[in-house]
């Protein structure tokens, strides 16, 4: 984007200027403007407590902290007050992490909240994301600036870059610029990187006596910034949204055909969150997560060889077509691949050129290598992430997956043990597609909230804390806000299990992986054969923003848990209701009292003749 267009009015379309018209909800404690009851709770450690130690050595100014609670001015809580004086502060935004619906009202909230503690305030904006932040390039943020932002998708208000304030050179390029500018507030918007960087800031700016408080806002489609502060991230809800209409689209267009295997890569960063909660929206035929794949320690050939017994499978009721997803994770939880990722990890730490990592890999990891497919070499050896990480979005692993079963199918066609039609897939990655999404209702209030909480932190005079909302599952009204000390969510990796273990590398805030012990894994795994073979697909259309489609729950199912468990029982019992009812022929009553309970099209597909199906009303079933 050309700096020059950051924050310039731009063309809208009717929807984006119906969106536009969206007035966020806020909680009822943030709703009396300015005034808002501030309680200070217990004191924080870390999220892992074997790791306190090292969190508190590594932070002495910032860790411990308390956690803070923001209430209805009248609340009587004993200690609790209420701030009644605001004299004007200057408070500094940029996006750090990379773009997720919604992030564009996280600055609208934090504006808002501003002008209602007091008129002279300014927000300003840093063009660029870091790169504006080291450099002093801001944007101040008015209602015009905001006018055409609101309720929008991307982060073109301001732009962004790399997701790192970390070297010497970076965090003494912001103080000097939060110097400069007399910033009381610095708001980093991002995922688990960009909040361990804002911990990180908030401690050197302590250390040198900066006035300038650090404020962290947890902002990744990824949904993997997850602990028991934080429910959820803003920018998830929407995506996986998306996600899941596009797949569910996909899902029809392999039934009507009856010929292609869709292998959907979807982003999400290293947990498998995005595919998990897509699979419970749209039931493809299969899901591999990345954390079931680690726990197993299933190679290359175990996954390829799983996915080729379900085709035969599905081959021997006369089905070939499926729909299978993968998270772009999942090549990282593959031992065999996650040990070669890491040799090129420190190839890259060595700086060793991008051409030179094949001849210097270990004998090994060289034949892992050369047994790949030639575009799969090519992205393995990118350039890292800002975390020195892999490039995972840039690894093809649905075409990898979708070439090994290829060739295992053909062999066992070759060998006489499969003798169905020859197996065709197409390869999808869905990521910019999301990413770039109009933000749903819930994600347009959960970023305009934490916006609000933002400054209610700054206000309070607390350094090193992340914006929070809990209760998220309830209506906006009773959302609970607070702020946690960054450091009570950052642990240190360890080498072994058991008091032998070593700690290794610095605290951050790692990603949260799927909990394979919770109850919605739990019901997928039990359905997973039904999945496979009864093609149980699900059809959940676009976001609906207003009107009688509006999502009543507006909240992914991984975080609806119990009720979600009921719905997919109604749809299992459901199935077998239908297929004892509807036969060819019977009455156009039974067909629509039966309709009006199905869970998709397909399902309608399955059980009826042709001749009666093709008199059916498209309705949309959900
Ligand atoms: O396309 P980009 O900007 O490199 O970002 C891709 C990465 O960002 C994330 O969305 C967030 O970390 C990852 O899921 C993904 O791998």
């Amino acid at each position: 984007m050309n700096a020059d267009d950051v924050g310039s009015p731009r063309e809208l379309t009717g929807l984006q200027r119906r969106r536009a018209l969206y007035q966020p909800e806020l909680p009822s404690c943030l709703q009396q403007g300015a005034r808002v009851r501030v309680e200070f709770g217990d004191s924080t450690t870390s999220i892992d407590p074997k790791c306190a130690d090292i969190v508190a050595q590594a932070f002495p100014h910032t860790f411990g902290q308390k956690l803070v609670h923001f209430l209805e001015p009248c609340t009587t809580v004993p200690g609790a007050h209420v701030i009644e004086e605001h004299p004007p502060i200057r408070v500094g935004v940029l996006f750090s992490g990379r773009q997720s619906p919604g992030g564009h009202n996280v600055i609208w909230g934090a504006y808002a909240a501003m002008k209602a503690q007091n008129p002279h305030n300014v927000l300003l904006g840093f063009v660029g994301g870091t790169e504006g932040l080291f450099a002093k390039k801001t944007l101040e943020i008015t209602d015009d600036v905001l006018s055409s932002y609101k309720n929008q998708g991307g982060f073109d208000l301001l732009g962004r870059t790399v997701d790192q304030i970390r070297t010497t050179e970076q965090v003494n390029a912001a103080i000097s610029t939060c110097c400069d500018l007399s910033l009381d507030g610095l708001i980093i918007i991002g995922g688990v990187t960009s909040n361990s960087d804002a911990a990180q800031l908030a401690e050197t700016f302590t250390k040198h006596n900066c006035k300038t408080k650090v404020i962290g806002v947890p902002v990744t489609l990824s949904g993997d910034l997850k602990n028991q502060f934080v429910e959820t991230t803003v920018g998830f809800d929407t995506v996986c949204k998306v996600n899941s209409q596009l797949i569910g689209n996909v899902c029809l267009d392999a039934v009507s055909a009856g010929k292609y295997y869709y292998f959907v890569r979807l982003m999400g960063g290293k947990a498998s969150h995005v595919a998990f909660e897509c699979a419970l929206q749209s039931h493809p035929n299969m899901v591999i997560l990345g954390e079931e794949v680690a726990l197993s320690k299933l190679t290359l050939m175990e996954i390829t060889n799983k996915i080729c017994d379900g085709v035969e499978a599905r081959a021997a009721q006369g089905k070939y077509h499926g729909v299978l997803l993968i998270p772009e994770g999942l090549i990282e939880s593959i031992p065999e691949m996650y040990a070669l990722i890491q040799e090129i990890n420190n190839l890259h730490s060595n700086n060793v050129p991008e051409d030179d990592i094949p001849s210097q890999l270990s004998p090994w990891a060289a034949a892992l290598f050369k047994f790949l497919p030639p575009f799969i070499r090519r992205e393995l050896v990118l350039h890292q992430e800002s975390d020195n990480s892999a490039q995972l979005s840039q690894i093809d692993t649905e075409q990898l997956l979708a070439h090994l079963v290829e060739a295992e199918m053909n062999k066992r066609t070759k060998e006489g043990n499969y003798k169905g039609r020859k197996f065709s897939s197409v390869c999808h990655f869905f990521g910019c597609q999301a990413r770039g999404s109009l933000p749903s209702n819930f994600d347009c209030n959960y970023a305009y909230v934490l916006g609000h909480i933002c400054v209610q932190i700054i206000a309070t005079g607390l350094n090193g804390y992340m914006a929070t909302v809990t209760n998220l599952k309830d209506s906006t009204n009773n959302w609970r806000c607070a702020a946690v000390p960054i450091t009570a969510m950052m642990s240190v990796r360890r080498h072994l299990r058991g008091p032998g273990a070593v700690p290794i590398g610095r605290p951050v805030i790692h990603p949260s992986p799927i909990d394979l012990k919770a109850e919605s894994y739990a019901v997928l795994r039990e359905k997973a054969s039904s999945f496979l073979l009864d093609d149980f697909y699900r059809t959940p259309g676009g976001i609906q923003f207003e009107g009688p489609g509006t999502d009543t729950k507006p909240i992914t199912l991984t975080i609806e848990g119990q009720d979600y468990l009921g719905d997919i029982e109604i749809l299992q019992d459901y199935l077998d209701k239908v297929r004892n009812i509807l036969k060819p022929g019977c009455s156009r009553e039974i067909l629509k009292a039966a309709i009006s309970s199905m869970a998709s099209v397909n399902d309608v597909l399955k059980v009826m003749s042709a001749p009666i199906h093709a008199e059916l009303p498209l309705y949309h079933f959900n």
